[in-house]
């Protein structure tokens, strides 16, 4: 054990902490300090009295009377007392590190590898909105400080002057953002939620626990946190073998918090999500509230498993439309096979025609599912791109290499898994509804007189190679067209009979893309004896277009005709 953990190991046992003798720390290169077991032990416990926690009372006894107390004041306070060298928690803050590998301190370089994913889209936001923190409290102070835009420093001169030295815990003054930036990170990873030991406190209120917060990370981990008048107790269940690491769990995170708060990955984390924003216009937001109970929009808390960014969270009424105007926010991943379909509800709405329409119909539950398909496969390839040429001398920590890799591996995992899930789900629906779908490839076969005469016939003053189809959408418009034209559809498609006339009881106007492709194939020179008229092709157009939805493949697409229930 190093002399600095020793001297901490015995500082908070003369203070009345309790921890087995037979827990070694030691220091790894990668995890930092490790708590070791010399021996095979049974139930481990480790209680921290109340005399040696450090919370947000400490912050107000420190900073009063300008200052009420909250975890912001707390994080002052620790660099406050690192710089001051406080006398009672001296043993502490000489153990807390000063090289952090959150990825929000890391060099441009290093960001480049999280390039397309959505940490590495996120990072400056985060910073800007610790920086916010900073400087609120700083003025309400009148405190020192050089104001800066966020928006104009560039990733350079942010991490020369800012990131670099909070990363390695330089700083002169105990005010400045670098330290303050530095607490901040500290918190994020050593931190526990107060209301273990006081269940009234505030809600997201956190506290420090010297010795306590030694100990890293396994998901697996089961650890109980509870507290013993006012002490803070950890048991691990369960023993630990002689020469094993004593584990705390620090909970269910993915590696994308895992290395925004703490600077560290774990390899094949089962607990690995991505996160999709979806920005919809408050009046959509608004009707889907008002009008729809059943398409779920989550809220952070329903998603939130870390106890200290609650309380950055204003509090704001989740029934009120501006609550998402900043984008809702859904977390997937592999383990819940139902987390897909909130979003699913929502695509389907989204992709709902008019007000006859509903959600939960195929038509839009088809469309639904291929709109998000291609939302899921456009984050995919964001992610999937390598890192481009490096700007600067900066090195790369190959400790940072690793994670960001493993961190890359895991959001494309998710995302795989997700877009076979939504496959699958494809492929089930199209089998179970078959008889209410019709393709061309099945019009083709069962109704040859449409290729052989009707549709010929629009373009008999054409020469064969002038006529192209772009694709199968084009070709059903024109099928739709003849068969009304000519009043020749055949008795298993009645139904598209029936359905194209219900939607010529509501009005349409022509559309700039119908009118486009009355001229591309009826161009009035070459059309003198077909007399289709563009308000003909426009409702054939407008009933393909709400009555079908486009299945798209890699390397093609396909509409298809949809019957509604
Ligand atoms: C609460 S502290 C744990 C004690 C820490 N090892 C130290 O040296 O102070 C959390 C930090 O420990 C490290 N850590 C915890 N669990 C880890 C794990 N499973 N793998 C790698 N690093 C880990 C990370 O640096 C994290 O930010």
């Amino acid at each position: 054990m190093s002399q600095d953990v020793l001297e901490l190991v015995q500082w908070a046992k003369s203070n009345g902490a309790q921890i087995p003798d037979q827990i070694e720390f030691v220091r790894d290169e990668s995890k930092g300090i490790c708590a070791i077991c010399k021996e095979d032990l049974q139930d481990v416990k480790i209680q921290i009295p109340s005399s040696i926690i450090i919370d947000r009372q400490d912050a107000r006894d420190e900073f009063a009377p300008r200052f009420d107390g909250d975890n912001t004041g707390l994080k002052f306070l620790i660099s406050f007392w690192k710089l001051q060298d406080n006398a009672k928690f001296g043993p502490y803050l000489r153990n807390l590190p000063l090289k952090l590998d959150s990825a929000l301190v890391w060099n441009p370089n290093e960001w480049q590898l999280l390039r397309g994913t959505n940490l590495g889209n996120s990072i400056r936001e985060k910073l800007s909105t610790i920086y916010s923190e900073w400087i609120t409290w700083i003025k309400d102070r009148g405190l020192p400080n050089d104001s800066l835009n966020f928006d104009e420093i560039n990733d350079q001169q942010l991490y020369q002057n800012f990131l670099e030295p909070a990363s390695k815990g330089q700083f002169d003054s105990w005010s400045s953002f670098p330290a303050f930036l530095w607490s901040h990170l500290i918190l994020l990873s050593r931190a526990f939620p107060e209301y273990i030991i006081h269940p009234q406190c505030h809600e997201g209120s956190v506290i420090l626990l010297p010795l306590l917060d030694l100990l890293n990370h396994d998901a697996h981990s089961k650890v109980q946190w509870y507290s013993e008048g006012e002490a803070f107790c950890l048991e691990k269940n369960g023993g630990v073998a002689k020469g094993q690491e004593l584990f705390n769990n620090y909970g269910a995170k993915g590696n994308e918090e895992l290395l925004a708060g703490y600077g560290f990955v774990q390899e094949d984390n089962e607990f690995d999500y991505v996160a999709l924003k979806i920005k919809l216009p408050l009046n959509t937001i608004e009707s889907i509230l008002e009008n729809e109970p059943r398409i779920q929009l989550p809220t952070l808390d329903d998603y939130t498993t870390f106890a200290f960014e609650k309380s950055t969270e204003k509090k704001k009424d989740k029934t009120d439309p501006s609550y998402f105007e900043d984008g809702i926010r859904f977390f997937i991943n592999t383990q819940n096979a139902n987390c897909l379909n909130p979003l699913l509800d929502l695509f389907s709405y989204l992709s709902k025609t008019d007000g006859t329409e509903n959600w939960t119909d195929l038509r839009p539950r088809l469309q639904g599912l291929q709109s998000l398909r291609a939302a899921l496969k456009l984050k995919q390839d964001q992610a999937s791109v390598s890192p481009q040429g490096l700007e600067h001398s900066d090195a790369i920590n190959s400790y940072r290499e690793h994670c960001a890799r493993v961190y890359r591996q895991g959001q494309l995992h998710v995302l795989k898994h997700a877009i076979s899930s939504l496959k699958q789900l494809e492929k089930d629906l199209l089998t179970q509804n078959k008889h209410q779908l019709l393709n061309l490839k099945k019009i083709l076969k069962d109704d040859p007189k449409f290729i052989q005469e009707e549709l010929p016939k629009f373009f008999h003053d054409k020469d064969q190679d002038e006529v192209s189809f772009d694709d199968t959408f084009e070709l059903l418009v024109l099928w739709v067209l003849a068969k009304c034209k000519n009043g020749s559809f055949q008795a298993k498609h009645e139904w598209v009979e029936k359905q194209f006339k219900a939607s010529m009881g509501k009005k349409h106007t022509v559309s700039e893309e119908a009118e486009s492709l009355y001229s591309h194939f009826f161009p009035q020179n070459q059309t003198r004896t077909t007399k289709i008229t563009l308000q003909e092709l426009s409702d054939a157009y407008n009933f393909v277009i709400t009555n079908s939805f486009t299945r798209s493949a890699s390397s093609s697409s396909e509409t298809i005709l949809v019957q509604s229930a």
